[in-house]
């Protein structure tokens, strides 16, 4: 499980995370949406160990993440928003230096790298330097990274942005399978489609703070709405925009 308690965070004296606390069950999809702006990139960093809150705590499986980061991060994957691979090594190369870091060694090495390439078919970048990558060729190098210890919690921040259709499909896929698998999954998207397809819970952020969380069947009968683009704009930007209008077309 995923803890976020009572968490606070300013940028330059403007607060941007308030008192946000949210859970994110175990082997669940969970989706994360807010306008731009809202602070799901913060909060993901700081879930992430990457950036420190001014107050408040995150617990993953247990774990304090600012208290013991190393521990944390054994069972944490992540697929960031400013993603920097090595250019000059090759996919085997960069997935092998992440996977020793991660503990890994030997035969327990090999069967890791060979899953992560046959699951995310990357044979034809396999030993490519990933200088010049396209968006979605990176992508997919990002995932392994982020999967090659078989993390029990795995965090994107808007993984589909760029992709082509066959990519973003590959991506929702292997977040299916790996739910299955009982990966605890939190992503933030501003797809609803792809958010409708994939979540079991959903949460909204606004001001700071969760204003809206459920199944997304719970949130249509929540906000009365039949789609959850519209709950979602009832949730985030309030009842008056949250219906499309007559002119608008469905
Ligand atoms: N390092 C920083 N310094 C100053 N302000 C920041 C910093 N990081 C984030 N912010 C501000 O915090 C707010 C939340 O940003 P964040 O990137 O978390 O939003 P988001 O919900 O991920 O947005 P988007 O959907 O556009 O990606 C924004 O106003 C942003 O400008």
């Amino acid at each position: 499980m995923i803890a976020v308690e009572s968490i606070n965070k300013q940028f330059a004296g403007r607060r941007v995370l308030d008192h946000l606390s949210f859970t994110v069950p175990d082997g669940q999809i969970t989706a994360l949406l807010g306008a731009n702006g809202a602070g799901k990139t913060t909060c993901l960093r700081i879930i992430t160990g990457l950036l420190r809150a001014d107050a408040g705590r995150v617990r993953l499986g247990g774990v304090d993440v600012a208290r013991d980061p190393m521990a944390a991060r054994r069972q944490l994957g992540v697929v960031g928003d400013r993603e920097g691979l090595y250019e000059r090594l090759t996919v085997a190369e960069y997935l092998t230096m992440f996977a020793r870091v991660q503990g890994l060694c030997g035969k327990e090495l090999d069967r890791a790298l060979q899953s992560v390439r046959e699951e995310l078919e990357l044979d034809e970048l396999w030993q490519r330097r990933t200088r010049g990558f396209s968006q979605g060729e990176r992508m997919k190098v990002s995932l392994a990274r982020a999967l090659v210890h078989r993390p029990r919690h795995l965090i994107l921040d808007e993984p589909t942005r760029g992709l082509d259709v066959l990519a973003a499909r590959l991506l929702r896929r292997t977040l299916l399978r790996l739910r299955q698998q009982g990966t605890t999954i939190l992503f933030s998207s501003h797809v609803m489609s792809e958010v409708s397809e994939l979540s079991d819970r959903v949460l909204v952020m606004a001001g700071g703070r969760i204003v809206g969380g459920g199944s997304p069947a719970e949130l249509l009968a929540h906000t009365g709405c039949d789609n959850l683009e519209d709950a979602f704009v009832t949730l985030a930007y309030g009842a008056a925009v949250g219906k499309r209008t007559e002119e608008e077309p469905a």
